[in-house]
């Protein structure tokens, strides 16, 4: 059967069907969406909550002259799909494919970057406000009107106050920007706080939104007084809206609202969108979606439904009949635990054993594995909602309070949160724990999710602990550390699966600023930080093949750097390599090359001066890595054992025997 989607390869081409058949384009839409990301995997729910928005905007918008803004992104399938990306869609997130967010080099559609929550609404008023200063500048009367620029944000992204900053802004300004409210009561797990109650209160309360329509008609229609509504009308509609609740939040900020609409009618949304283009001004649309629309699993799952099916793991959809399911191989080794649930188990023992710990996360419940320390000790866990200065701030409040907080945030959400590290945790010297999951290339989230830059941005700050482990046994020791530890304390590890060694049965302290060496060896030694030790151990095996034993240590710490472990590895091998998952500038190996010359220890970086030790950083490279699977990334950046061993041999003078693949 022919799609209607089949003849929409630019949104223009939406312009001309009727709203019976925008409705149709938006369910084919949701199909495809099932279709592709059930085979190939990643976001799900809040894509097929969008469909009806995505054409609705795109009917009465003219892009990419028209802008619309998609706040993170992770909901913009529907948007790709409409401008000229449905063919590609089964490439998201791979490598070489579509982008896993809107992506400026990707389209001119992308009006804006993301894949960080709450930026869209600051992002609309810059992009109107410049329209109107270059309209003054070529002479005031513009010939046609200015680009309209409507950004589409969810409930969980307003609970990021730099949204609220926007807001703030816009209504002082008066800026003519429309904010389309995406509301759908869930973040990636159910939203929280305050603000999730308004909008749930709003969303709970159709009798206005159908009351005040019949009131409106009501007095419209009575004897005698129909008239007068006419002529009074506009300011009693005006009035009618003051009176409105759910408005007044945003009323409050001199913004207009308009709903709430279902936001998976097209007609309404039309209508709703229409009048928000008419008022000049800003407004915003109160749409109710749900997350997961149109698939039975989330649609009906509940809460648990919605927050599963955020993202859909490959071949988690099986359109055609399941494959027969290959029964598991009972000799096959345990896969080993994900950090993430290391950590979050580990949480639990932690609390139990020191009623002053506390977890905090940033709206990312499963993803920080704390939704096992909110089930096991839920008096001892806070999700702050997408707020993670909050976060830091709260930490903060609580350590002062005599409380050992371990905050759980994503490296790359962490930045979100920089002052507050410097300004609040390391400046006042305050017991907080950052636990930064999905350090180092995270795969298909690609650069904006990408946890590369906390080594160098916290090295840098004076007062802090910066350390990594190199596998789950690790993880273990250092976070009870970190909570022992009178002061900031960060470790990072990475995303997915640990190395698979035992678990201790008992958390031990380990000494602060000592590292450990694995195996000894000659001419050249690998010091590894976190990641960097699983490298450095593949590398000394191909090394081994072609006749270099080389040594490998775990430092274990970037700051205080174990400084005795560098002098005794620089004094004893002619190369020493530092390997780190994380930007070279400032990071890890850099600190080894300082504490060279602060402490006198006679180091060169690789190809510089003969006869001295020379140092080979191995890092992330000084641009920003694509997205796909981490071993791709890791090969294109050099990040493997094969890699290494091959730059080590170049640099030893070894000829042969190091595998040329990556
Ligand atoms: C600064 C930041 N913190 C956390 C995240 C992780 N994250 C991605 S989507 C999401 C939930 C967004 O909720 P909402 O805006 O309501 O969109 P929905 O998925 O409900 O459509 C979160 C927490 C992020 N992208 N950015
Ligand atoms: C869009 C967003 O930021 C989150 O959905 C993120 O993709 C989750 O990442 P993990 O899958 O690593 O938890
Ligand atoms: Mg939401």
């Amino acid at each position: 059967m022919t799609r209607l989607l089949d003849r929409i390869d630019h949104p223009q081409d939406l312009h001309g069907l009727t709203e019976a058949e925008l409705q149709q384009v938006a369910q084919e839409v949701r199909e495809h969406i099932i279709d592709t990301v059930g085979e190939i995997g990643g976001h799900f729910g809040a894509n097929l909550g969008t469909c009806e928005i995505a054409v609705a905007l795109h009917s009465l918008m003219d892009s990419p002259r028209d802008k619309i803004l998609w706040d993170v992104g992770h909901q913009a399938y529907p948007h790709k799909i409409l401008t000229g990306r449905r063919d590609e869609l089964s490439t998201i997130r791979k490598y070489e494919g579509l982008a896993p967010f809107c992506a400026i080099h990707e389209s001119p559609h992308d009006i804006m970057g993301a894949g960080h929550a709450s930026t869209s609404i600051g992002y609309g008023v810059g992009l109107r406000e410049g329209a109107r200063l270059r309209a003054a500048h070529a002479g005031g009367g513009a010939e046609e009107p200015a680009p309209r620029v409507v950004a589409v944000i969810g409930d969980g992204a307003m609970t990021g106050g730099v949204a609220f900053e926007a807001a703030h802004q816009a209504g002082g300004l008066g800026t003519p920007l429309v904010v389309l409210l995406n509301d759908n009561g869930m973040s990636i797990s159910p939203n929280v706080g305050s603000l999730s109650r308004y909008f749930q209160g709003v969303r709970l309360k159709p009798r206005l939104w159908h009351g005040r329509e019949r009131v409106e008609e009501a007095l419209t229609d009575l004897p005698g007084v129909g008239g007068i509504v006419e002529r009074v009308g506009p300011t009693l509609k005006g009035s009618m809206k003051l009176l409105n609740a759910e408005g007044e939040l945003w009323e409050s900020l001199d913004w207009a609202y308009v709903g709430p609409v279902d936001g998976h009618d097209v007609h309404a949304l039309r209508q709703a969108l229409k009048q928000a283009f008419a008022a000049d001004r800003p407004v915003v649309v109160h749409a109710k979606t749900i997350k997961g629309k149109g698939f039975a699993p989330a649609e009906e799952g509940g809460l648990e439904g919605m927050e599963t099916w955020h993202a859909a793991k490959p071949g988690s959809i099986v359109a055609r009949a399941p494959a027969p399911k290959v029964p598991a191989d009972p000799d096959a080794p345990a896969k080993p635990p994900q950090y993430t649930q290391v950590f979050g188990r580990r949480m639990i023992e932690e609390v139990r054993a020191d009623r002053r710990v506390v977890g905090i996360t940033a709206a990312m419940n499963s993803g920080t594995g704390l939704n096992l320390l909110q089930v096991a000790e839920p008096d001892h866990y806070f999700d702050v909602g997408i707020a993670e200065q909050q976060a830091l701030l709260f930490a903060s409040g609580l350590a002062l309070e005599g409380l050992k907080p371990v905050a759980a945030i994503y490296s790359t959400f962490l930045q979100r949160a920089y002052d507050q590290i410097v300004h609040d945790v390391c400046l006042q010297e305050l017991d907080v724990v950052l636990a930064m999951d999905r350090a180092g290339l995270v795969g298909d989230d690609g650069p904006t999710h990408h946890g590369v830059f906390d080594i160098a941005y916290l090295r840098s700050l004076p007062s802090i602990v910066v350390a990594a482990p190199r596998d789950e046994a690790e993880l273990v020791h250092l976070l009870h550390t970190g909570i022992a530890h009178d002061g900031p304390f960060a470790l990072r590890y990475p995303r997915g699966e640990a190395v698979g060694v035992p678990l201790p049965e008992r958390a031990r302290r380990l000494e602060i600023g000592k590292g450990e060496v694995l195996r000894r060896g000659e001419r050249v030694a690998l010091l590894g930080y976190g990641s960097g030790v699983g490298v450095a151990l593949e590398a000394a095996a191909l090394l081994r093949e072609a006749g270099v034993e080389a040594t490998v240590a775990d430092a274990r710490w970037a700051k205080p750097l174990d400084v005795e472990l560098v002098r005794a590895l620089a004094s004893s091998h002619e190369l020493l390599v530092t390997l780190e998952e994380g930007v070279l500038a400032g990071g890890f190996g850099t600190a080894v090359l300082e504490a060279g010359e602060e402490h006198g220890i006679p180091l060169a970086t690789a190809g510089g001066v003969p006869g001295v030790t020379q140092v080979l950083r191995v890092g992330m490279p000084d641009r920003y890595v694509t997205h796909g699977a981490p071993k791709l990334l890791h090969q294109e950046v050099g990040f493997t054992g094969a890699a290494v061993a091959r730059r080590v041999a170049t640099a030893l003078g070894v000829r042969g025997g190091v595998p040329a693949q990556a």
